[in-house]
């Protein structure tokens, strides 16, 4: 029972609450949300790298060191000059420790680059594989064009937060206890004053820092708004140039960049005032020591060779200092990134559902008293709704557009769950059935039929990718589309196109047929398709479901007269609930809304 949820808890709810409102988020709530994006969140990407960070990390470590040691050797030559001694071992030494530092260096931020991209790579795997096993109710609330941008911009994020922003702050920590510690060794003072000016940074950047998540936050999700503004125009392509509405859409996406760039342009000031704050404190600790050394080294307290050496360790101060403000803002950036990735994570999903196959008798379905609504704040769809589907042949929904149908087959397919009454199928409420087991006895056809991009027979073979090719001629034949096949240049490996435009609409819809069968469903559910289909497509579609209906229960949501006159049994459906039940003949004969239906609705799109 209830298989398909893992249990959206009060706090998940709450998230799905946050990412439905996307960029209307309350500013209050997001740092909020930021903050719970904490350490922790970072920490449990890396821990399963930690060996690889940990060898990274030693190599940064070792390259800075050989950094370190430069200063030493300079002042080792330098003091050379004038002694009439051989600067030769020196200069050596000098160039192999920078040799040895740049290439340790270049191995030690390569491991770690690597291990980022693996951490990417790790992410967007499991953002897409949670994203394709959402329930469709969470898919529902969800813009397709904000979740592209969480597995791309956002992962790209974290990306540079585990290279460039861990690569740079280990080896600038090093650099900075280094210099610090080899700094009091020369002069105690000229250290102190130097972390006194050093403190003051620290102090400025953690006032900025929670700034630049926000602000990196908000971006983001502008970034987001703007991949869903920019779907919505492509996903309705051809509808936006028949309505002249190019220039409306192009001002909705550019909307949505502008806050975009605008947030963006938020960040980057407070990430200036950052780097401003560590360039002017190390200028001031310069000077301040120059001053300071400078008087010691007129007074004959200090050699000038270490001040030079004290002032080469400054600077030394000086890139680590700037580098750490920049990788902290860089993580400010990554935090904001991980947030919304793991908003997506942590979304009730559904258990695998492997693509099976059912093969078995025709099932029948009974609803018992459902009631159910898409959502708490939504109106009530089925208001107790009845009704029994035999196993075996042809039984039609009607109703008016809005009556409930296509929720009869959302229910079935147990998308959603209802919040009161029973379905059974086979005489077993489908709630007790294995949700594979259950996708696999119902084909379900939609209205529109998708076809996805690709070839006719991976269109063909989606839902059972081990059908022979004599099951893949056999759906063929019974759908009519033979005589398709024959007629294409590629046959059956035919490019159909983005959603299948290379075909017909008739031809989509047996394609989407012969997908479903080729699955031996027990339960075929077809959602007619509300266009007028030429008469041939017509006709051919009425054998099509009657020879279906020969060996599998077929439960089609009838939009044409033709469908229901062959149908066994009819249920229509008005306002949330079942108002008839019969034949055609009976219900001409006893409702109202039937055979105002029929005379109307149905008769206009029936052949002659
Ligand atoms: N995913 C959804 N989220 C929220 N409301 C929905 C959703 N799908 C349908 N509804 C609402 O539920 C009601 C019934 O929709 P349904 O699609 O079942 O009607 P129908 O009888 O199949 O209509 P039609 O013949 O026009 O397709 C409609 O008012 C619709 O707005």
């Amino acid at each position: 029972m209830g298989a398909d949820s893992s249990g959206p808890g009060g706090q998940q709810a709450g998230r799905a609450q946050e990412v439905r409102r996307g960029a209307a988020v309350p500013e209050g709530r997001l740092s909020a949300l930021a903050e719970r994006a904490s350490w922790r969140l970072l920490f449990d990407y890396l821990r399963p790298h930690r060996g690889t960070l940990a060898l990274g990390a030693v190599l940064a470590l070792i390259g800075s060191a050989a950094g370190l040691a430069m200063p030493l050797l300079a002042k080792s030559v330098i003091e050379t000059f004038g002694t009439g001694r051989t600067m030769l071992g020196p200069v050596l030494l000098l160039c192999g420790a920078v040799l040895a530092g740049s290439i340790i260096s270049a191995v030690g931020s390569f491991v770690l680059e690597r291990m980022g991209e693996g951490i990417v790579f790790g992410a967007r795997t499991r953002l897409v594989d949670r994203i394709l096993r959402l329930r469709v109710a969470e898919v529902d609330r969800l813009k397709p064009g904000d979740l592209l941008s969480r597995v791309t911009a956002d992962t790209t994020l974290l990306r540079a937060v585990c290279t460039d922003a861990l690569v740079t702050a280990v080896g600038s920590v090093f650099m900075f206890a280094g210099a610090a510690v080899l700094m009091a060794v020369m002069d105690v003072v000229l250290l102190l004053i130097t972390l006194g000016v050093v403190a003051s940074v620290g102090l400025v950047n953690a006032l900025i820092l929670p700034r630049i998540r926000k602000a990196s936050t908000l971006a983001q999700v502008a970034l987001g708004e703007m991949g869903s503004a920019l779907d919505r125009a492509l996903q309705a392509f051809r509808t936006v140039k028949a309505s002249g509405a190019e220039h409306r859409e192009i001002e909705v996406v550019s909307a949505a960049a502008r806050q975009a760039r605008d947030r963006g342009v938020t960040a980057s000031a407070w990430q200036s005032a950052a780097g401003v704050s560590a360039w002017m404190s190390v200028q001031l600790a310069f000077l301040a020591v120059l001053g300071v050394g400078g008087a010691r080294v007129a007074d004959g307290s200090m050699a000038i060779a270490s001040l030079i050496a004290f002032l080469l360790y400054l600077f030394y101060l000086v890139a680590p200092i700037g580098q750490l403000v920049q990788s902290f803002t860089q993580l400010q950036n990554g935090l904001a990134a991980i947030t919304r990735i793991r908003e997506i994570e942590e979304l009730p999903g559904e258990p695998t559902v492997a693509a099976l196959r059912a093969d078995g008798p025709p099932v029948g379905v009974t609803f018992e008293d459902v009631v159910f609504r898409y959502g708490d704040d939504r109106p009530i769809v089925h208001d107790g709704v009845s009704f029994e589907v035999r196993a075996g042949g042809l039984s039609a929904l009607v109703g008016p557009s809005g009556a409930g149908k296509s929720t009869v087959f959302a229910l079935l397919e147990r998308f959603y769950s209802p919040q009161s009454g029973n379905i059974t199928m086979s005489g077993r409420d489908i709630r007790d059935w294995d949700l594979a087991e259950l996708r696999a006895a119902v084909g379900y056809v939609e209205q529109d039929a998708p076809v996805l991009d690709g070839t006719l027979r991976e269109n063909l073979t989606f839902a059972a990718p081990d059908a022979t090719e004599a099951e893949v001629r056999h759906s063929l034949a019974r759908t009519k589309l033979d005589d398709l096949v024959a007629r294409l240049p590629e046959g059956l490996e035919t490019q159909v196109g983005h959603r299948g435009v290379l075909l017909s609409g008739g031809e989509r819809q047996r394609v989407a047929i012969a997908r479903a069968l080729l699955r031996r469903p027990r339960l075929l559910l077809l959602d007619e398709a509300t266009s007028q289909l030429d008469a041939v497509n017509e006709l051919r579609l009425r054998e099509v479901i009657a020879e279906v209906a020969t060996d599998t229960t077929v439960l089609v949501i009838a939009h044409r007269l033709s469908t229901v006159t062959g149908a066994d049994r009819i249920i229509v459906m008005e306002s949330g609930r079942v108002r008839a039940t019969g034949t055609h003949a009976e219900l001409l004969a006893d409702d109202d809304l039937y055979r105002e239906l029929a005379t109307t609705q149905f008769l206009a799109t029936a052949t002659p």
